[in-house]
């Protein structure tokens, strides 16, 4: 038949309260198949499967507990089977897990499928930057759109309003996906920029910590509006240098993915919430040991974004480079992902 099937690729807190949308719209637009397949890293909750969990109860009591997913989402624990015959195929994990998934992925999503990437992350090689959804479409020979925007999972899902932006290339499958996304309270916008949706989505994280950091030494608003407003201009500097030509849009900075995406992160988000912790700790404990104790098995990428911008920066010798990505400011015995402490402590006495 001539359905779009959906399937998502992770089911992780934001995987979920994605995959609760696409489950309603499935339903709600003739256009797509009833059936969205979830793929979900398979674990143990109380001696049970979490993909029977989910299957019988219609939620993720582990990743986004007190939600409801439609009964037409089926959690699949096997890859191959979970994108098999899917014509649109979304990817939502954290983004140190996609790289060994790719075989199977490669192997298994059909040809002329659709891909979307709401990785929040970037990847590097001898070259510099490799964007996530770079590693998608050359893998899949897919065309590939981003979705990024201020989406605390946690506040999705109780449908409490928000945006958020859909990056594309082909301008069919954006609008595709925006269909797909699009419920009345996640107001979805497009735009053609992919590049800086995606890099707005990676690199706010990093401001993320910075912004947990200066609320954990006690400081107030003006100071994380500095952090804010200082760490959007050097996102902005960090696109316009590793892409120059790739039609970053000034605009797209004002979208959901860019300037609001920073302000929920760096007031709701996990990374916040972890920087914080641990500023207050004053290293008692690494930022990985309160990651785990908090988060639960949940994950945060500004501290691994951070290393990896960090990296390519270096790697780059890149001497007027955005200081928020590079350590050279870092304060003695602070670890590289810490770098955007190095600002906070600039910025204060
Ligand atoms: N949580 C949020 O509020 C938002 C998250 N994002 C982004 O969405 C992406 C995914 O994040 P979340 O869905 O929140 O995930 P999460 O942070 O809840 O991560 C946990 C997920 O990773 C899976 N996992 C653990 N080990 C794995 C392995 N070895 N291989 C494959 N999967 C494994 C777990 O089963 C679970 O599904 C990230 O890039 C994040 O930045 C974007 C917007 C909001
Ligand atoms: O991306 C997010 C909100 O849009 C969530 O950020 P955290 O991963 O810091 O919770």
């Amino acid at each position: 038949d001539s359905l779009e099937k959906l399937a998502m690729v992770g089911s992780g807190n934001f995987g979920s309260a994605l995959v609760r949308i696409l489950g309603q719209n499935a339903l709600r637009h003739d256009i797509f198949d009833n059936e969205v397949k979830l793929y979900v890293y398979e674990e143990m909750i109380d001696g049970k499967p979490l993909t029977e969990i989910i299957n019988e109860t219609n939620e993720n009591v582990k990743y986004l507990k007190g939600a409801k997913f439609t009964p037409n989402v089926k959690a699949v624990p096997d890859l191959a089977e979970a994108v098999k015959g899917a014509t649109m195929v979304c990817f939502c994990l954290p983004h140190q897990f996609l790289k060994p998934l790719m075989p199977t992925i490669k192997e298994s999503v059909a040809p002329g499928a659709k891909v979307l990437s709401a990785i929040k992350g970037i990847d590097f090689d001898d070259n510099g930057v490799v964007l996530i959804s770079d590693l998608l479409r050359q893998g899949l020979n897919a065309d590939c759109s981003v979705l990024m925007g201020a989406n605390v999972a946690n506040d999705m899902a109780s449908d409490q309003f928000c945006e958020t932006t859909i990056g594309y290339k082909d301008a069919k499958n954006g609008e595709l996906f925006k269909l797909a996304f699009d419920a009345p309270a996640l107001k979805v916008g497009t735009v053609p920029d992919t590049v800086g949706v995606e890099l707005c989505g990676a690199l706010k994280n990093i401001v993320a910590i910075g912004a947990g950091y200066s609320d954990g030494l006690g400081y107030g608003g003006n100071t994380k509006a500095a952090l804010i407003r200082i760490g959007l201009k050097e996102m902005i500097k960090f696109c316009k240098m590793f892409y120059p030509t790739a039609g970053i849009d000034d605009d797209t900075f004002l979208e959901s993915c860019g300037v609001a995406d920073l302000i929920t992160t760096c007031f709701g988000g996990r990374n916040r919430k972890c920087a914080e912790a641990y500023a207050k700790a004053n290293k008692a404990k690494t930022l990985e040991e309160i990651e785990a104790e908090i988060l639960q098995g949940q994950k945060l990428q500004g501290t691994l974004t951070a290393k990896e911008v960090n990296h390519i920066l270096k790697m780059k010798n890149l001497e007027r480079a955005p200081r928020f990505l590079s350590d050279r400011r870092a304060h003695p015995g602070a670890p590289l992902f810490a770098t955007p402490t190095a600002l906070c402590l600039s910025l204060v006495p």
